[in-house]
């Protein structure tokens, strides 16, 4: 298969795991005889550095044109700690999704059996945990209107949600449901938000065409809770922006690290291939970033086109990294393996192809289906 793909490393560690991500495409390509074009553009804090703006309009054109767009992670320090900042890195992130249409953000959170031991959680909770969570990420709260008085002492900012933009989700995690264990839980807060009270309508009118899923719902101050409770109870998880966004992140403790969690943000033309993690501006240029995340990121992308054995292989390269110990210190402490070391060896495992198949041999689990 010919795919373009636009690259953007963005900032702090993107272009470190974002490097180890292409490596492994590379070695897919290689393996699989496919051929992967790759084209590079600025976001985020290096862009607004070079070219004034977060998101500049030569990046946008690329990701246009593009098959897939693989991202790194954007976000500086000088602008987190600069309140009256104009312009943020995190703004390209933002129009980028917008404009590219990507309103689904498929998180998959999976505790690997190697890793256990890693969650602060207990093994007993954590172990068998696989669910997904879908994330509406075009509108809410992050995309509604913004205010500041004159005197800068009173803000706003408005969570409005379409029928339209609900049910486009919903479809898509009822339909991911269908081939996973059959569950779909809404997390909202409909006990004091109309917007929330909205999802509850559409979803539930929307389930009744898919019996075979059921659908529960839970307030999202218990859902935090229900998580590192009893994460094993869920399979879909749907809900808006801002509540994703938060729960993605506590979702990571379960697996033992935010540097393992891959994401696919999914529109109706255009698709974008990203960590959930950020910038990790303290470990920047240090090698210590755990590059999963993106490598696990670059397999989305690549059972997006429906290159299943090849995320397999990618999939595998990285179980057996796990496995073996060759991971970064945020998995093992002590570790004497850095991003690009990591990198390199779940690169070489996939050329050696053989050798990752006779790994499946011991039936692990890899993770349900997150495809729709
Ligand atoms: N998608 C994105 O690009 C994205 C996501 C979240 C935050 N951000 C931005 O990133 C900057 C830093 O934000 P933050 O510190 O809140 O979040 P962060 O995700 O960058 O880091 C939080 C913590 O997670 C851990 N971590 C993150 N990535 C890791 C990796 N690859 N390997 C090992 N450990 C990792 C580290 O302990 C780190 O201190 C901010 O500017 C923020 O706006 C960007
Ligand atoms: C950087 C920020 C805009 C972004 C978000 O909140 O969506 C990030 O936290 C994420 O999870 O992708
Ligand atoms: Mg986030």
């Amino acid at each position: 298969m010919n795919l373009n793909i636009a690259l953007l490393p963005g900032d702090g560690v993107g272009p470190e795991v974002l490097a180890q991500a292409v490596k492994c495409l590379q070695a897919v390509e290689e393996t699989f005889n496919h051929q992967f074009i790759f084209r590079e553009a600025l976001v985020g804090a290096a862009a607004i550095d070079k070219k004034g703006r977060p998101l500049p309009q030569s990046t946008l054109k690329l990701c246009q044109e593009a098959d897939a767009v693989l991202f790194g992670a954007i976000g500086d320090p000088k602008y987190d700690n600069d309140p009256e900042a104009k312009v943020r890195p995190e703004q390209g992130l933002l129009e980028l999704r917008k404009s590219l249409g990507l309103f689904a953000n498929i998180r998959p959170v999976l505790s690997h059996p190697s890793l256990l031991g890693k969650s602060p959680l207990k093994k007993e909770i954590v172990s068998g945990t696989d669910f997904v969570i879908f994330r509406e990420l075009t509108g809410g709260i992050y995309f509604g209107e913004k205010k500041l008085n004159e005197e800068g002492t009173v803000a706003s900012d408005l969570c409005e949600y379409s029928e339209t933009e609900i049910s486009r989700i919903a479809h898509l995690a009822f339909k991911a449901a269908k081939s996973r264990k059959k569950k779909v839980t809404l997390v909202d807060k409909a006990n004091v938000l109309e917007s929330s009270r909205l999802w509850r309508k559409v979803v539930t009118r929307i389930g009744e065409s898919y019996p075979e899923v059921a659908l529960d719902f839970l307030f999202v101050d218990n859902a935090a809770m229900q998580l590192v409770l009893n994460p094993t109870q869920f399979d879909v998880i749907l809900t808006e922006n801002m509540f994703g966004d938060i729960l993605s992140d506590e979702g990571s403790v379960i697996g033992g690290s935010i540097g393992l969690l891959a994401s696919a943000s999914i529109g109706d033309e255009n698709a974008l291939f990203e960590p959930i993690h950020g910038s990790y501006p303290q470990a920047k240029g240090k090698n210590v970033a755990n590059p999963i995340a993106s490598i696990l990121s670059a397999a989305m992308l690549l059972e997006h086109f429906g290159l299943m054995e090849e995320a397999m292989a990618i999939k595998l390269a990285v179980d057996k990294s796990l496995r073996k110990g060759i991971v970064t210190p945020d998995i093992k402490s002590k570790s004497q393996f850095g991003t690009q070391q990591v990198g390199d060896y779940i690169a070489h495992s996939i050329v050696d192809i053989e050798d990752n198949f006779s790994v499946n041999d011991e039936n692990i689990d890899l993770g349900k289906s997150t495809i729709i």
